[in-house]
């Protein structure tokens, strides 16, 4: 082995956006570039970069495919000029039948090899075997003929899994994302045969708390036990979906961390490099015995090699890379950036002025404005970090933004308060007062007239006008929906036609506001303020939502906030009596939050049905509770979630936060039209029955 075995590796995040084939180009090129310019022979984009990951349904459309082989070509033309820097992109390949994720590595001017993924994802919001067919070949290559009619030099690629090793002999294995997550990784076959180098293009989203897993336990894990450099490349930014990316690409080695780029950054692109010496890598296997033995037994894979050398020639003194700590956010602080970087993104590229929300005082709206003032403070922190950076992400509309948060937060955020007859002092004021400490452009009106005249055009057709003194409940419900929905209509009139009073162009996106559990119990009017263009909160429960608030609290000086979190949840539709409001969410529910949060998370991803949930929360909530209470909110809470299902089927695109979101359209399967679930109901009240008799007859 000779001494010098160093090798300068890069990195790195691109915001990347679905079918956008100029933009994707510009920056995984903007990338390559820059790894070169920082010395590295290596470069490691995330997984379907080329073409964005999330294109979904257009994989079955031939035009992803012919794209994504011209965008390639022009990478390949482009590497001529980066001379020795191995690039590893990702894109759709077809073979023979089927359509591969592919890895596709490439370097002065040729491809080396196109390497198809083993193990598709299919978990979560995940639908990978929709698209793609998994390579069941193993370690295994064929000949790929590539189309003439792209104009590469080479008529043929390896196509399969394989060892590639450069004329210098650094040799490089493969793994793409999810062979990560699985539980026979690639990575400990290249591990065992010596394997220098893994890649990891990963195209992996954002749920609180998973980055912990991801880096800690995976990546790190990857070569904590086989030793070896891990690079592991991750998108940033929406790619045009309610997921959000969450980037943190990392560089890896003998389970020590050398770089990562940052989870929640906005730029469009980063790269990190790190200087590091494989010599480490053959010292640190060779001190497993074990694993020499395995070695020794396990599989030989075959190599190619290419013409390109990689190692390291700076003089002998360069200063290796230094292992650092990993950077790990609790949960309430990655609510605090991942929806507002996710925000950021989607109001660049749908090309709006700003956001309409409407502002009740109560803790959801506030959960969002704030969100956005969050966002505000993000965006102008990097502007004010990178004085000399130009970034697109700095931009709105063609307009560089301040690095003024407030004022960013007046341009852009407008909030109205839309009291009624039914409306408390205490909350327009805790509005107004929120508006103001976030700079919000805020202000209020009244409703009542819109309820009259939609009234009265009722009484003309029926002679009537529903009361809330009516014994029958459809009166009482249809006054406080008519409320509802009128500030709905409103919402979308003000985010259209405001700006033109200001004169500004363009228009506003509607901001939505319900949570989870409210939704889950269809504690919301249908096509009110819930269906608005996107919701920041809306897989996150109301638990989750006021430990957010409290923690925004602790960090900034805002008037109301306090009391805004202290306050009851209401929906303010009933009459006050003497000034007070009366109506509360939980009472009307029958369950508190704190309980539905504990009932969602059970639901999904805890997978119970009724009566699976009555026999888990009872091994919770007895004896603080009997077991027939227990069977009781069980029955109640699948009572409401059966006949309010309909309602998540028209529930605004979320911010995916949680795996125990109920998000219908892209992650929580279900139907939406339930019989009444008596045999489950049943079951529970004969449990019930059963476990009250053996209580009494113990405790005599
Ligand atoms: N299986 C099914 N499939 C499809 N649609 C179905 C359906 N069952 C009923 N529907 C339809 O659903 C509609 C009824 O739903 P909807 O109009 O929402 O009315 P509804 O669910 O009856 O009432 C709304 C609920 O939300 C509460 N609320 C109201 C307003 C605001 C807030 C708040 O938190 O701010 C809360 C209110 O107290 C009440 O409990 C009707 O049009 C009905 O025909
Ligand atoms: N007086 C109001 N002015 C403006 N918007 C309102 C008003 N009342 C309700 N809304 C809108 O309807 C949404 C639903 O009301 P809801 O009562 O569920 O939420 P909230 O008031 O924000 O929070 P909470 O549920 O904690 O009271 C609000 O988030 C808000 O966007
Ligand atoms: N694209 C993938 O294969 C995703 C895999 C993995 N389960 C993740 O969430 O990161």
């Amino acid at each position: 082995m000779a001494w010098n075995r160093r090798i300068n590796v890069a990195v790195c995040t691109v915001n990347n956006w679905v079918l956008d084939f100029v933009g994707n180009k510009e920056r995984i090129l903007k990338t390559c570039q820059e790894a070169y310019e920082n010395g590295a022979h290596v470069r490691l984009g995330p997984e379907l970069e080329i073409c964005g990951y999330g294109c979904s349904d257009h994989y079955f459309e031939l035009d992803t495919e012919w794209h994504s082989w011209e965008i390639l070509r022009e990478i390949v033309e482009e590497s001529i000029k980066l001379k020795d820097m191995l690039i590893v992109t990702g894109m759709p390949v077809r073979y023979k039948l089927g359509l591969y994720n592919c890895l596709v590595s490439v370097a002065n001017g040729k491809i080396i090899n196109i390497c198809p993924k083993i193990a598709l994802c299919d978990d979560d919001i995940y639908r990978e075997s929709r698209y793609f067919i998994s390579w069941k070949h193993g370690f295994k290559i064929v000949d790929y003929e590539l189309d003439p009619s792209y104009g590469f030099e080479q008529k043929t690629v390896p196509f399969g899994r394989t060892i590639i090793t450069s004329l210098d002999g650094v040799s490089f294995g493969f793994e793409i994302c999810e062979e990560l997550w699985t539980a026979k990784s690639p990575s400990v076959d290249y591990a065992l045969q010596g394997v220098d180098i893994i890649c990891n293009a990963s195209g992996s989203h954002h749920v609180l708390g998973k980055s912990h897993q991801r880096i800690n336990q995976l990546v790190l894990g990857a070569t904590r036990k086989l030793g070896g450099i891990y690079l592991y490349s991750n998108h940033r930014g929406c790619d045009g979906d309610r997921v959000y990316y969450d980037g943190m690409s990392s560089i890896v080695q003998n389970g020590k961390l050398y770089a990562q780029i940052n989870q929640f950054d906005i730029e469009e692109t980063c790269v990190v490099t790190s200087l590091l010496d494989l010599n480490d890598t053959t010292t640190f296997r060779a001190k497993i015995s074990s694993s020499c033995q395995e070695s020794s037994r396990s599989e030989m894979l075959p190599t190619i090699h290419f013409d390109a050398k990689l190692l390291d020639h700076s003089p002998p003194s360069t200063p290796l890379a230094k292992p650092i700590r990993t950077r790990q956010r609790s949960e309430v602080d990655e609510l605090c950036h991942g929806p507002p970087a996710w925000l950021w993104n989607y109001l660049r590229r749908s090309k709006a002025s700003g956001f309409f929300l409407p502002l009740s005082g109560g803790q959801d709206s506030t959960a969002v404005a704030l969100m956005v003032r969050l966002m505000c403070e993000k965006v102008t922190q990097a502007i004010r970090d990178n004085p000399d950076r130009d970034d697109p992400a700095y931009y709105l509309n063609g307009k560089k933004v301040g690095t003024d948060p407030g004022k960013l937060c007046n341009e852009i955020l407008y909030t109205c308060y839309m009291g009624s007859e039914n409306s408390s002092q205490e909350t327009r004021n805790a509005s107004a007062s929120l508006a103001d400490d976030i700079g919000a452009n805020h202000s209020s009106i009244l409703i009542d007239v819109a309820v009259r005249a939609i009234l009265t055009i009722f009484e003309t057709s029926f002679k009537f006008i529903p009361s809330f003194f009516s014994d029958d409940n459809r009166e009482i419900m249809s006054l406080q929906n008519v409320q509802a929905r009128i500030r709905m209509v409103l919402a979308y009139l003000y985010a259209q036609a405001s700006l033109i009073y200001y004169k500004k162009p363009g228009g506003l996106l509607v901001l939505g506001t319900s949570n989870v559990d409210e939704s889950l119990v269809g504690y919301l009017t249908k096509y009110d303020n819930s269906s608005a263009d996107i919701n920041p909160i809306g897989s996150i429960s109301k638990h989750d939502l006021r430990e957010f608030l409290s923690y925004v609290n602790e960090s900034h000086s805002f008037q109301h906030l306090q009391w805004i979190i202290d306050s009851i949840p209401t929906a303010e539709l009933r009459p006050l009596v003497e000034g007070k409001v009366v109506q509360s969410d939980e009472e009307e529910i029958g369950l508190t939050y704190n309980e539905l949060s504990v009932i969602g998370r059970l639901r999904r991803p805890g997978c119970r049905g009724p009566y699976g949930l009555f026999m888990r929360l009872i091994t919770c909530w007895y004896p603080q509770y009997t077991y027939a209470e227990i069977g009781e909110k069980v029955i109640r809470f699948y009572k409401r979630y059966a006949i309010n299902r309909h309602k998540a089927t028209i529930s605004t695109p979320a911010y995916h936060a949680n795996a125990y979101s109920n998000d219908d359209h892209r992650n929580d399967h279900r139907p939406f039209l339930y019989p009444d679930f008596e045999y489950q109901f049943n079951k529970i009240r004969k449990s019930v029955e059963e476990l009250t008799a053996d209580e009494k007859n113990t405790s005599h």
